[in-house]
């Protein structure tokens, strides 16, 4: 078990959930809930995440008699009473079980880009003794929404980049690094930063969230799955004090003579640097990497970005020439680009792009960076995800479970036992009964404790890459 706050597994869940299997009818047998995305923010969600919440806490025999008596005296205090924590229960299933989880798990693969309000994993016992376990671990499971969540975020990014690239570009080729991570220090904890940034590496191979090239090294196979370049910040800048500027961007060049470099250049007056530093005093040095297929990314990190970054593009485009592509948008030579890294978010970046595509310049000029709209500026209800139970086997009988507030008719829940259909092209939330189960795309990703899929993040980037139908994105 890894190191970390919490290692026992019947604590990963809100309080009121261990009072849970005194209010379940006598003769309920089996659970069966499902998760989905109600819809909110983005009309689909790329289904990521749910492999490391397996892997992580649930797969093999993860329950011990330390965790129970743990867990019971932690209880017993916590409500003040000791008719409410289910030490029987969980007894159960370290003796029947050997500590293994009686459930069944099936998923959408990952990397599946599903729309909004279907149906994207069932769970259900199969101990017909622990019915409550199907909701116990909602409180865990439902924390997919996370990873989800940013990789949709990101994807949506991926959407408006891929719709400027095709219209303003030659090709693609720089689409893949054409968003950064820059998230790391606008997370709540590193395990987030590791999660949210893996997400974001699902649709992009840039990244300076290495937390994340871990985690996807520990829990998707993946040994490199995001790149980065030695970048300056503003302090590299500012220690060599506001008349020497010029030898600061000159040490970057020289402290990292070939390859890419990124400078940050805004630290006093962005429009002198471009125009004085790089333009003029550093030109032989610019031009000298560029001869060995080095380049700069010159990075303003204030003002109003889609101003900005035009301005930037104009003034280097005035210094060292630029070329026009097939598309018939202007280029900077191939030594040197443009990285925008500040108030980049999916409200934003098209804002962005669509003035730089107005003002003649190709998308390709420039590689974004993002930070806490990235990875934090999102909660479980920028997607609306919620795990509901939809039927249950009560002395022997099925039945339908459901919600439909007279309050909120959008928070109303699916019934029945659950499959997922693509039909000509379209996912489609169908009841099991009456429909062959292998037209059903959920796929059994666990079960009594074994993890049946293993997933890699190559197999998830094929599934959730760019299509035909991701260009004509903009509103
Ligand atoms: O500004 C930043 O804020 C925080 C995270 C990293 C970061 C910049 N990094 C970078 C990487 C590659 C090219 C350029 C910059």
């Amino acid at each position: 078990m890894e190191a970390g706050i919490v290692q026992n597994v019947i604590l990963l869940v809100d309080s009121y959930k261990n009072s849970h299997h005194r209010q379940y009818p006598t003769g309920t047998s089996y659970i069966y809930s499902y998760f989905e995305s109600r819809g909110g923010k983005f009309p689909y969600t790329v289904f990521f995440g749910l492999q490391y919440i397996l892997k992580r806490w649930l797969q093999g025999p993860v329950i011990t008699k330390e965790m129970i008596q743990e867990a019971k005296e932690l209880h017993a205090q916590h409500f003040g009473r000791n008719d409410v924590f289910n030490e029987e229960g969980w007894n159960y299933i370290v003796e029947r079980h050997g500590g293994k989880l009686p459930l069944k798990v099936c998923a959408v693969p990952e990397g599946t880009i599903v729309p909004t309000k279907n149906v994207l994993f069932t769970v259900v016992n199969t101990d017909p003794m622990v019915p409550w376990l199907t909701s116990f671990f909602e409180t865990l499971l439902v924390q997919v929404w996370y990873p989800m969540t940013v990789a949709t975020n990101s994807r949506i990014q991926k959407q408006i980049l891929h719709h400027y690239h095709s219209k303003t570009n030659d090709d693609l080729d720089s689409l893949p690094r054409s968003l950064h991570d820059f998230g790391y220090r606008g997370v709540s904890s590193v395990e987030s930063a590791a999660i949210g940034g893996a997400a974001h590496l699902v649709n992009f191979e840039g990244t300076d969230t290495l937390a994340a090239l871990v985690f996807l090294r520990k829990y998707y196979h993946c040994n490199m799955a995001g790149y980065s370049i030695p970048a300056s910040e503003h302090s590299t800048v500012t220690i060599w004090g506001r008349d020497r500027e010029s030898d600061a961007h000159r040490n970057m060049l020289e402290a990292f003579p070939d390859g890419i470099v990124a400078s940050v250049s805004d630290s006093y007056n962005i429009w002198d640097t471009c125009e004085n530093i790089w333009g003029e005093e550093l030109r032989e040095l610019v031009l000298k990497r560029g001869k060995n297929g080095g380049a700069v990314y010159i990075r303003p990190d204030s003002g109003d970005p889609p101003t900005v970054v035009v301005k930037c593009l104009n003034i280097l485009g005035d210094a060292y020439g630029t070329t026009v592509n097939s598309k018939g948008y202007k280029m900077l030579p191939p030594y040197l680009r443009v990285i925008q890294g500040d108030g980049i978010s999916y409200k934003t970046i098209g804002k962005i792009l669509e003035n730089m595509k107005v003002n003649g310049w190709s998308a390709a000029n420039v590689g974004f960076g993002s930070g806490g709209s990235l990875l934090q500026k999102v909660n479980r209800d920028t997607q609306k995800c919620a795990y509901k139970c939809s039927h249950a086997i009560i002395d022997g009988k099925g039945v339908d479970v459901y919600k439909q507030p007279i309050t909120d008719p959008g928070k109303d829940s699916k019934k029945g036992r659950l499959a997922l259909h693509l039909i000509n092209g379209t996912y489609t939330t169908v009841q099991q009964e009456g429909n062959d189960p292998k037209l059903d795309m959920l796929v059994p990703v666990f079960k009594d404790g074994e993890l049946l899929k293993d997933y890699t993040l190559q197999e998830i980037r094929e599934r959730a890459k760019m299509c035909s139908s991701d260009i004509n994105v903009m509103q």
